[in-house]
């Protein structure tokens, strides 16, 4: 086995590229505060003009993300978080130092923002068969959590509680990289703030 393939077995490197869409003229500013209020170190972080990738271990990775929509948003402006998250053969080395930090989380803080929101979330369990049951099996782990999950086409809506959500994605993340998963992705779409009515169609 080649070297680089080796590495895709061994450290499981997860990662999320993101990007946060505030509506409002302030919308530098509410992306690059949440930038510094956030306490990155324990992860790969690249920002660009179209997003921010991050990438190391599940807990750090979900605890930026997490807490950077949670900083946005508690600026009361209507904002929109885009996401993909992937664990698997990410092709690269270059952030695999970061799977050597610990597991204490640096953003614990955001747990006390209280924030309403809707999204939706979809799962692509790759390299493996029946994926079917497997994405419902993770939908009915969702509906734990405390959250309100519904049924849309191509994906799962849910609405409730910001830090549930995320700690929601969370745990299905991680119950499917665990167990089933050789190759994971997760596309979620996370809206706060929004002037429209919940589900309303206009
Ligand atoms: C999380 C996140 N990262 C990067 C962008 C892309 N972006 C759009 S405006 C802006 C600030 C001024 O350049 C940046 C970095 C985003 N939207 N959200």
């Amino acid at each position: 086995m080649n070297e680089q393939a080796l590495n895709c077995i061994n450290s499981r490197i997860a990662g999320c590229s993101f990007a946060i869409y505030p509506m409002t003229d302030q919308f530098v500013d509410v992306i690059t505060t949440s930038l510094k209020n956030v306490d990155t170190s324990k992860v790969w972080i690249k920002t660009t003009d179209v997003e921010t990738c991050v990438r190391g271990k599940i807990t750090h990775v979900f605890d930026v993300t997490k807490a950077l929509f949670l900083h946005a948003a508690s600026t009361g402006h209507h904002v929109v978080f885009s996401a993909t998250y992937s664990i698997g053969c990410p092709g690269d080395s270059d952030g695999d130092v970061y799977l050597s930090t610990d597991d204490h989380r640096l953003n614990l803080n955001t747990n006390n923002l209280q924030q309403e929101v809707a999204g939706k979330f979809s799962l692509y369990p790759l390299g493996g068969g029946n994926y079917m049951n497997i994405i419902y099996n993770q939908i009915e782990e969702m509906k734990l959590h405390g959250v309100k999950v519904s049924s849309i086409h191509y994906a799962t809506r849910l609405d409730g509680d910001g830090k549930l959500i995320f700690d929601g994605l969370e745990r299905v993340f991680t119950n499917l990289e665990s167990s089933y998963s050789s190759h994971l992705v997760m596309t979620t779409t996370i809206s706060a703030n929004s002037p429209s009515k919940k589900g309303e169609i206009l």
